[in-house]
């Protein structure tokens, strides 16, 4: 059977990057990514952006819909303090499978859990099934169509609190322009938009943040 472009991708990583070192399983995602073969990681340049937002932050319970490869969890974990969790939402189980094994090597699975289906089938199951009591961070680089309802499932299960922090990919490309009307137009939270690039392109991208206010 012909590998995906995701296998290729973690096997890229087996052979080049340091077992146990999520930096270097972030750097050899994006020197194959940029070099080889396009994927959609958030990236080197959008990443520094996430960095930041989390050092800021500091959450101990965050939440990421779209795990993809793993790229974006093994780069949330590696700044997080040893007490705190990442619950990543990934609906195809091809990419969970790859991104099971990028999260390994990366030696950041205490940190990291994986839950494999749709996304609104798994929110509305992270109170009782996930011991989730609210989240600080949540992270949406998923569907674009999906932001929408999956924020407003976010609060119609009071999974938000004061000062929650949603972070969203691509909201210039490919956008999501409903999610960007409705939560700037929401005074239960402050936003803030971070111009950047489309990962390993020169095309404009965007991420927003959305601090909810209570
Ligand atoms: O779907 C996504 N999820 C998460 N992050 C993404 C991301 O960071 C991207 F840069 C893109 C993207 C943007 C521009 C482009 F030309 C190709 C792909 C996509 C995407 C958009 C439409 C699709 F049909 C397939 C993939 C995604
Ligand atoms: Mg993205």
């Amino acid at each position: 059977m012909a590998q995906s472009k995701e296998e290729r991708i973690l096997n890229f990583v087996l052979q080049n990057a340091v077992r146990g070192d999520p930096q270097s399983v972030v750097d050899t995602i994006d020197k194959y990514c940029s070099q080889k073969e396009w994927a959609m990681n958030v990236g080197p340049e959008k990443g520094l952006i996430l960095d930041k937002i989390l050092e800021e932050t500091k959450p101990s319970v965050l939440l990421e819909l779209g795990t993809y490869c793993g790229y974006s969890a093994v780069r949330i974990a590696r700044l997080l303090k040893p007490s705190a969790r990442l619950l990543t939402v990934e609906f195809n189980p091809d990419f969970a499978a790859i991104a099971r094994q990028m999260i390994e090597f990366a030696g950041v699975q205490d940190k990291v859990k994986i839950l494999e289906g749709p996304s609104e089938t798994i929110i509305p199951q992270l109170k009782k099934k996930h011991e989730v009591d609210t989240l600080d961070f949540v992270f949406l680089d998923h569907w674009k169509d999906r932001y929408l309802p999956d924020t407003i499932l976010l609060l119609d299960h009071g999974l938000l609190r004061k000062g929650s922090v949603i972070l969203a990919d691509n909201v210039i490309v490919p956008g999501a322009p409903e999610f960007i009307k409705y939560i700037r137009n929401n005074n239960r939270f402050e936003c803030t938009n971070y111009p950047s690039h489309v990962e390993y392109m020169k095309v404009k991208d965007a991420m927003e943040k959305a601090v909810f206010v209570g």
